[in-house]
């Protein structure tokens, strides 16, 4: 069963396009939502929350048209917007009285307890905050309505490590609950490879791939060769070329069948970062 599911999703603006995107995210899984800046992470998400009307497609929450989702199924989505639009001058206090009237399901002792866990004063407004407590606050808010699907836009940049560590194994309690979801979108692909179960890659509007990540790491592989050897390997497995003074690294994809046909180039283990890199960059060659 997918918590989440979109099917050709497109919406256009005048600069750029969400162009025909299809993954799911299955119940219980964590989903990391990759891509540079501009590639569409937060237009797809404000298309799920149904914060943007789409051009065409359909994209389904729980098995529900997200256009008609029942509210006390809305109210078990738990958001995080990076750069959060809680109002200044209020303070933790001032902010579970508002959200106790928005959400029927509000917890007030699980934010009591995540209060204290992030060490977040009750009584200082929220500009006074810093970078991180914000985040903290936004993050302890979507916890604290007995969310089931956490929808997270870049909920871990900006922070230093050791606040990251401590919010990915926030994210990991909150997966250990068997119907918990979690879509996560970040530019901070070390966070991904820690905790996702799937990647979705997006790039310039479009999906490159969902899958398995640990299958990911096994579909893509790097031949280092020298320049002069590229054009020999069968361009239907290359996904991205870099060349540099030492020679040229070649990503194909398909490894598998790729060493099954071929002898004379061995592809050796990548990880999710350069596979992204090298199908940024593309197929042409560049330094
Ligand atoms: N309301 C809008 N009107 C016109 N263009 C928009 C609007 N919202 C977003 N865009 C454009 O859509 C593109 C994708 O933006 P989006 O915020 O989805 O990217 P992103 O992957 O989340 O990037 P980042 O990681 O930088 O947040 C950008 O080119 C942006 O300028």
């Amino acid at each position: 069963m997918n918590a989440l599911e979109l099917v050709n999703v497109t919406k256009r603006y005048n600069n750029f396009t969400l162009d025909n995107i299809s993954f799911n995210v299955p119940k219980g899984a964590i989903m990391g939502f990759v891509g540079e800046n501009g590639a569409g992470k937060t237009t797809t998400i404000k298309a799920i929350l149904d914060l943007i009307r789409i051009d065409s497609g359909e994209i389904r929450i729980w098995g529900h048209s997200s256009k008609k989702l029942p509210m006390d199924l809305k109210a078990q989505i738990g958001v995080v917007f990076d750069g959060s639009n809680l109002h200044e001058n209020l303070t933790a206090n001032n902010i579970a009285l508002i959200m106790k009237n928005i959400y029927p399901n509000w917890d007030q002792k699980v934010f009591s307890d995540y209060l204290r866990k992030f060490q977040l004063p009750n009584d200082k407004k929220f500009k006074d905050y810093s970078r991180g407590m914000k985040m903290k606050l936004s993050i302890a808010i979507a916890l604290s309505h007995n969310s089931k699907l956490l929808i997270l836009d870049e909920a871990t940049s900006g922070l230093d490590p050791m606040v990251r560590d401590e919010i990915l194994d926030i994210f990991l309690d909150f997966i250990q609950e068997e119907d918990n979801t979690i879509l996560l979108s970040s530019h901070i692909i070390s966070d991904i490879e820690k905790i996702a179960d799937y990647v979705t890659f997006i790039h310039d509007g479009k999906i490159v791939f969902s899958e398995n990540k640990d299958e990911l790491v096994y579909k893509y592989g790097v031949i280092r060769c020298p320049k002069e050897d590229v054009k020999k390997i069968d361009r239907n497995f290359v996904v991205g070329i870099r060349e540099n003074s030492f020679g040229a690294e070649v990503m194909i994809n398909n490894v598998d069948l790729f060493r099954r046909r071929n002898r004379e180039f061995i592809p050796e283990r990548t990880s999710i970062e350069e596979i992204m890199l090298f199908i940024s960059r593309g197929k042409e060659a560049k330094a």
